[in-house]
């Protein structure tokens, strides 16, 4: 049995945590973590989860993390798993991060984009944990940076044309996600009056999921590569649609790229390439750890168009998180993730 802990179990991706770890046999949740409802159970504060996860909640306490669990998952706003993660490992504990501490191979990066008040990793070891790209690295780490939910749909949608050479640089990135996706801390622009029957640009040209992006990216393409990142606010609660354009660097049928596609992701459990003619939809991967990849070549301009969609709180962190887990402690990929995505 995994021993688990989870810190920020109050928050969306916490829940989610709990909702997908309470039907994985091989994992016992020790502890939970919170800011604002300690001392209650979490089955009081969230009823979706009555009968299912009776523990109670603790204010963070990394003396009785390290005593009780063999992994956590930090489910916490970026900033704070760096701050426990040398106790964690030194300990033999290892962290998965849903937040964005570890998944930057340049702690400048980082910085730059997110702040913090040190000035490096220290030696801290990490792995960007998108199995689908990673996984080799995954098995043996310490310490998981969870991808972001964008950049998840992003990459494995982009990786087979980045990885065959068939794109050039110059890539845009149009995306739309659920509310869901800026967690459960009331903001204006999140409020139903406002976001309901709208759409909206946000961050345009300079979001944080944008270097996140381009890193893969220029790892996959073996040179240095820029994206065009436009995300959106719509009106639903889970999921993550990116449409993203690429020049063809020559003439190629859509039977080439859709093997191109088929044959990158045929030992994938949780990626479906779609069949030609057929595009994605949001609907068809909710609540499941699944992401489904659509393609079209616009002929006239000879771009070769990418429709990628997941649930931002499965596959865009909880479930990708417990994929994670799974990888590390040897267990299979898909297990406790082979929800039916809910429909309609
Ligand atoms: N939502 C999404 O789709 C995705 C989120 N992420 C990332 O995952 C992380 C969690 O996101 P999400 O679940 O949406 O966030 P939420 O805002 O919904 O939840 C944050 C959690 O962290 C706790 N918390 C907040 N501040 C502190 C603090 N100072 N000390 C201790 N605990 C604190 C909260 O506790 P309490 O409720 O008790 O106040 C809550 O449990 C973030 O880093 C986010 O960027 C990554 C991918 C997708
Ligand atoms: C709709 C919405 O607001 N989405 C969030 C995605 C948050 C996230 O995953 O960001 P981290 O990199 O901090 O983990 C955003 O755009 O900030």
């Amino acid at each position: 049995m995994v021993r688990v802990g989870i810190l920020g179990a109050t928050g969306y991706t916490g829940v989610e945590l709990i909702r997908i770890l309470s039907n994985h046999e091989d994992v016992q949740i020790k502890y939970l973590s919170s800011q604002n409802f300690n001392g209650k159970k979490i089955e009081d504060v969230y009823h979706s989860l009555k009968g299912y996860c009776d523990v109670e909640l603790h204010e963070l306490n990394i003396d009785d993390i390290v005593e009780s669990c063999d992994v956590v998952f930090a489910a916490l706003p970026s900033g704070y798993a760096m701050n426990i993660v040398e106790k964690l490992c030194s300990s033999g504990v290892r962290l998965i991060d849903l937040g964005a501490d570890f998944r930057f191979d340049d702690f400048k990066i980082y910085k730059e984009w997110y702040g913090a008040s040190s000035d490096d990793y220290g030696s801290v070891s990490r792995v960007y944990g998108l199995p689908e790209i990673h996984r080799q690295e995954i098995k043996n780490a310490m310490v998981v940076g969870n991808p972001g939910c964008y950049p998840t749909s992003a990459i494995l949608g982009l990786a087979p044309a980045l990885k065959s050479g068939i794109i050039e640089n110059h890539i845009i990135i149009d995306s739309k996600s659920g509310v869901s996706g800026a967690g459960h801390s009331p903001k204006q622009g999140n409020m139903y009056a406002e976001c309901n029957e709208s759409i909206k640009p946000y961050n345009v040209a300079k979001h944080r999921h944008m270097p996140e992006i381009e890193q893969e990216l220029s790892k996959l393409n073996h040179e240095d590569t820029k994206v065009i990142f436009t995300p959106h606010l719509t009106p639903m609660t889970r999921g993550i649609l990116s449409t993203m354009y690429c020049r063809l660097k020559k003439d190629i049928s859509i039977e080439s790229i859709h093997e191109i596609y088929r044959e990158f992701y045929k030992d994938e459990y949780f990626v479906k390439v779609l069949d030609i003619s057929e595009y994605p939809s949001t609907k068809s991967v909710y609540g499941s750890n699944f992401c489904h990849i659509g393609l079209e070549i616009d002929r006239h301009s000879n771009t070769l168009i990418v429709m990628s969609v997941i649930d931002n709180l499965v596959k865009g962190a909880s479930g990708q998180a417990v994929q994670n887990m799974n990888i590390m402690f040897g267990i299979d990929e898909a297990k406790g993730l082979k929800m039916v995505p809910v429909f309609p």
